[in-house]
């Protein structure tokens, strides 16, 4: 592929402010979060510390992972008042419009009133969205009103808990801690940036999480995981799946799951995930999707030099663990909210409002005609 053009569309390749969160294409396996390389993290940490690492610049101890969580178990619960606008939203609803409605929901029981409270209130998201998805899933499609308290001790096992009625596996617990890790945090991604945007007006958290939520929505960020799923469930053979590419490519569809505004080789999460989802499909006992995925993988590179991101063999991991296509981008929501909360913070910290300017293209200047003579 050509190198990215610098300026102009996207605002590719423009610094649009610092951080100290982490760096994307740049250091180890090319991304880090507050110094830490992604794989490192995702080997020898779990979710809640890496949560708390965003929120506090430094890894926990034991002692402060395990206040941490004591400090975030209670929040799990929802309100009465929240489910019962949860109960309201149709079964054919996207969860992602759910997770925006909680959010935003949410703000109004339990306001952010001033900044002191911002940890409390990232936190509170964090403990509740995985009950937001679930209960509003199960109610609507299952009708059955959860429970949604678990004696789970991470937020991943808890959010497969309370989706399955069932005490998740080892291995479930392990890739889904995994995933939520991979999905953290990513510098100045579409919707990281729109809570950036949102937080230098000097909005409310619960605001700037909400507009996140509709960023992360579209198919070209967060709901990449989803279209990937319904594209490799088209594919009925690993030569089926390079046959109908071709076409695709052919009529200038994008290919959901591939290709980085940033990277240019590879996106460090791929091979991560792409592991679990190997090994999640020899546990599910049919490893079609999965060698479906591969030669998904290795066409696209072949002819069009486009790379895995972090959403394409989620998909499939996704799949393996009997989580439905819907809620994939909604996990994305529950990680990606810890990413997007330690930005609010971080542009607190150092505030000016952005509002950056634009290139005017329109009509020369003109006088108003009088409606009747138009
Ligand atoms: C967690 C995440 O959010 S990761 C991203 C998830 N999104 C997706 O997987 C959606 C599919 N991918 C894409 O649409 C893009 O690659 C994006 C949105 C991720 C990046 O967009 P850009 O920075 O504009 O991509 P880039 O400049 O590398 O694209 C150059 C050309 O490569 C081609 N290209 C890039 N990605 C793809 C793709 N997935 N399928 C087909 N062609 C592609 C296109 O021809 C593109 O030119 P065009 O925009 O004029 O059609
Ligand atoms: O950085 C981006 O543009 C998209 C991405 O991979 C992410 O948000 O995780």
């Amino acid at each position: 592929m050509v190198d990215k053009k610098l300026s102009g569309a996207g605002l590719r390749g423009q610094s649009a402010g610092e951080t100290k969160l982490c760096t994307v294409g740049k250091s180890g396996s090319g991304l880090t979060y507050c110094g830490y390389d992604v794989s490192d993290l995702a080997e020898n940490a779990t979710f809640e510390e890496v949560a708390y690492l965003l929120f506090n610049g430094e890894l926990p101890t034991f002692d402060q992972l395990e206040t941490y969580k004591a400090e975030l178990k209670p929040m799990r619960d929802l309100p009465k008042a929240l489910k019962e606008v949860l109960q309201r939203i149709p079964a054919d609803a996207h969860p992602m419009d759910v997770m925006r409605t909680g959010a935003s929901f949410l703000g109004n029981l339990e306001p952010e009133v001033d900044f002191s409270q911002q940890n409390k209130a990232a936190n509170r998201l964090l403990a509740a969205f995985p009950a937001i998805m679930t209960y509003w899933y199960r109610y609507s499609h299952e009708g059955v009103e959860i429970d949604c308290v678990s004696d789970e001790d991470t937020i991943g096992g808890h959010f497969l808990r309370l989706l399955t009625g069932k005490t998740p596996s080892e291995l479930h617990r392990r890739v889904i801690d995994v995933s939520l890790i991979l999905y953290a945090e990513h510098e100045f991604n579409a919707s990281t940036f729109t809570a950036r945007v949102c937080a230098s007006t000097l909005s409310d958290m619960y605001s700037c999480i909400t507009a996140a939520i509709g960023s992360l929505r579209g198919p070209l960020h967060g709901g990449a995981n989803e279209a990937a799923m319904e594209m490799i469930q088209k594919f009925s053979s690993p030569a089926d799946a390079k046959t109908q590419m071709a076409g695709m490519l052919e009529r200038k569809e994008k290919i959901m799951g591939f290709g980085h505004a940033v990277y240019r080789e590879s996106d460090p999460r791929n091979v991560i995930i792409k592991a679990w989802s190997e090994q999640l499909s020899k546990e599910f006992g049919d490893s079609s999707l999965y060698d479906i995925s591969v030669a998904c993988e290795e066409y696209m590179w072949d002819t069009k030099k486009l790379f895995c991101n972090a959403d394409f063999f989620h998909a499939s991991a996704y799949h393996f663990m009997g989580i439905p296509t819907k809620l994939f981008t909604p996990i994305f929501v529950c990680s990606r909210l810890t990413g997007w909360a330690a930005h609010v913070m971080e542009q607190r910290d150092n505030n000016r409002i952005i509002r950056p300017s634009a290139d005017y293209i329109g009509s020369e200047p003109r006088k108003v005609t009088p409606i009747s003579e138009r």
